[in-house]
This record gives C-alpha cells, structure tokens and sequence, in this order.
C-alpha cells in the first residue's frame, strides 16, 4: 500500500527482503512458500524489480493502475510509470516472477476476460484477485456480493488460481470457496486466532474439498 492508490501505507521490499531467507521456496505441486506480493500501489511497473530482487515469487498488481486511457493508447511511452496490463504482465514474467491482477469492488470482471484470452501466454497472468473488501485495510466485512465475478471466472476458467482477500475466515470461507476461489487471503482471521494454524487449515480444507 503506498498511500496513494489506496489511503494507507504498509511494509514493501525491505520486509520481503527479511522474511524471505526463513521461508522455503515455493514447491511447484502446492506453492506453500510462495511470496504473493499483491500491489496496492499506484505504479506497479516502478517496483517490480525491487521485489524480485527481495524474493517475491508472484507480483500482482491492479488492473486500475495500469490502466490509463494515454497508457493503453500508447505504451511504449509510458515505460516508467503507467503501462497498459499486457505490458506490465510481460514484464513481470521477464524478470522471472508469475503475474496476478487484481480488480476493486467497483470493477466489472469482464475487463479480465480479454486479459486471460489472450493467445500470447508471455502476456498471460497466473492468478486473478477478485478484491472482497475495498483495499486499504484489515478487518472490513467480507463482501458476498463479489462471488458472482469469482463464479463467472471459474466457469470460463475452470484451471485459474483465482484468489479473493478481504473479510475471509472460517465463517465466509465456504462462500467463497464454493463460488470458486482457490487461494485465500486472510489477515485478522489468522492474526488475531489463538491458534493460527488451525484457521490456517480450515482454510485450505474448505478449498480443497471442493477441488
Ligand atoms: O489488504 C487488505 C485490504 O487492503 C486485505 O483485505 C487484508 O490484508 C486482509 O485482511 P482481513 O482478513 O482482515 O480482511
């Protein structure tokens, strides 16, 4: 978060530089170990290389900050801040990192669809984010009203990782899962449990028992 795109500013690549040594790499059958760094961040291309650099292993960024209407007319000349998605998912995969792109609550899902049909897989993310809360903070209420987005993605893409972040817990997990959501984000669900690991397995049981 850099208190721009969204008004509240967190931890960036120092952090990810720290913590990375003291957590295995990702295993490519389940991903645990995986650093998905999700960008709430005006200019995502600007941080790219830091983060690789810190160990990030997927870097998603926002479909609304790298779209402009100057961006996607034009996108050789807005190499230093904003790019259009295909620009910024390509370079994200040179650098050697997997790609994710999140929308708002406010953005319709189908802006996705061009993104994940495309033919050019070097332009192709590996995760979609469907945004449960407005960013910016911990702690809101899990938005339901999202699970449509989630199911129309998993039906056209039965095969994509799509994630969903904000409000979920052991309480709103099965909506999401059953919607279609494979991989979740949850802050004070963990955080603020007795027993972290055990929320953390309820969590992927309510995923995996659906798949
Ligand atoms: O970053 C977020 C919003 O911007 C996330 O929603 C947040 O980190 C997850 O927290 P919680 O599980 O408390 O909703």
């Amino acid at each position: 978060m850099d208190g721009h795109f969204v008004p509240n500013i967190t931890f960036g690549h120092p952090v990810v530089t720290k913590i990375r040594p003291h957590v295995d790499r990702p295993k490519e059958s389940n991903g645990q170990g995986t650093f998905d760094c999700h960008m709430m961040i005006s200019e995502p291309k600007k941080w790219v290389k830091e983060f690789q650099k810190a160990g990030c292993d997927l870097y998603c960024f926002h479909y609304e900050a790298a779209v402009d209407s100057t961006a996607a007319e034009s996108p050789e000349t807005n190499t230093d801040k904003k790019t259009n998605p295909k620009e910024m998912i390509r370079y994200i995969h040179e650098q050697g990192m997997r790609a994710g792109i999140a929308i708002k609550p406010g953005t319709d899902v189908d802006v996705l669809y061009e993104i994940f049909d495309n033919s050019n897989k070097e332009e192709v993310p590996e995760m979609a984010l469907v945004m449960t809360v407005e960013p910016g903070f911990g702690g809101q209420k899990f938005m339901a009203d999202m699970m449509p987005k989630v199911q129309a993605l998993r039906k056209r893409y039965p095969e994509l990782n799509i994630e969903v972040d904000g409000g979920l817990s052991e309480k709103t997990v099965d909506t999401a899962a059953e919607a279609g959501a494979n991989v979740i984000v949850a802050g004070s669900a963990v955080f603020g449990a007795k027993d972290p690991a055990h929320v953390i397995a309820k969590l992927r049981e309510a995923v995996n028992k659906r798949r």
